[in-house]
């Protein structure tokens, strides 16, 4: 039976030269949800992210990746189980068009190397997988174009495709909306929870009306600790919370 959370830490905590960057974390991921990491400026959200994908190692604790303790893990053994991280703008190559774009991600989790010399034919038989993606994401449009050619929001969509095109159980998105105008955040917030439908999403996100809109669970940091976690209108409603946030900005 599939575990009822996707991803289970059990006192993670990670240190940097004896400074307490994350401690005593205990973070459940509830499968087919989406869930945010919120919290003020170095309250660990992406030490967080980097210690559950497996880009750093933590100091202490355990992480569980559908039942499985992947604490000792690499990422690309991680990526492979299905758990796959959307990286900023740099996952895309930028002089490549939006569909060759789309078209090489495809091909990894098929184990297909991408080869220059292949004839085009093989290729192609790539293009309706991706062509379905490039249209889910809004950018049948502009499939021909080069990336580098994109708005911001028109890139992050594209990185959003080349995720998916590697159809990740647990996608985990890094200020999915970070650097955007307020057309791209609606856009983008469709797609992600359109995209969320059949699969985890985790992000770490500073936009909070984003969060409200899209969240199931929040869980909120602060100096390296989980300060409350619930829904929207628990977090928001709760005193230590709103003490946090005080005088960032955000709140
Ligand atoms: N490699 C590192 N070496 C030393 N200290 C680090 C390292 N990475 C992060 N830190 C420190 O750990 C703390 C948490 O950083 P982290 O980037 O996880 O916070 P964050 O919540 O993602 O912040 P932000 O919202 O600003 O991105 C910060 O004080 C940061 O300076």
């Amino acid at each position: 039976m599939a575990q009822e959370y996707i991803v289970e830490t059990t006192g993670l905590t990670k240190h940097f030269k004896g400074f307490v960057a994350v401690r005593d974390v205990s973070l459940r991921v509830r499968r087919g949800t989406i869930h945010a990491l919120i919290g003020p400026n170095g309250a660990g959200k992406t030490t967080v992210f980097n210690l559950i994908t497996k880009f750093l190692d933590p100091s202490a604790g355990q992480i569980l990746y559908n039942g499985d303790d992947i604490t000792k893990a690499n990422p690309a053994d991680i990526a492979r189980r299905g758990m796959v991280r959307s990286f900023q703008i740099s996952a895309v190559f930028p002089h490549l068009s939006v569909l060759e774009n789309v078209r090489i991600a495809l091909q990894r989790p098929t184990g297909v190397s991408f080869h220059f010399w292949r004839p085009h034919t093989v290729l192609d038989n790539l293009n309706d997988k991706a062509r379905e993606l490039i249209a889910a994401v809004g950018l049948s449009d502009v499939e021909t174009e080069p990336a580098v050619e994109l708005p911001y929001g028109r890139k992050r969509a594209l990185e959003i495709a080349t995720t998916l095109a590697l159809d990740p159980e647990l996608m985990l998105l890094d200020e999915p909306m970070a650097g955007m105008g307020h057309e791209d955040i609606s856009r983008v917030s469709d797609l992600i929870r359109r995209v969320s439908k059949d699969r985890t999403v985790l992000m770490v996100e500073h936009n909070l009306n984003v969060v409200a809109d899209l969240s199931d669970t929040i869980t909120v940091l602060q100096r390296g600790e989980i300060l409350a976690e619930g829904s929207y209108e628990d977090v928001s409603n709760n005193s230590e919370v709103r003490e946090a946030y005080m005088g960032t900005g955000h709140a």
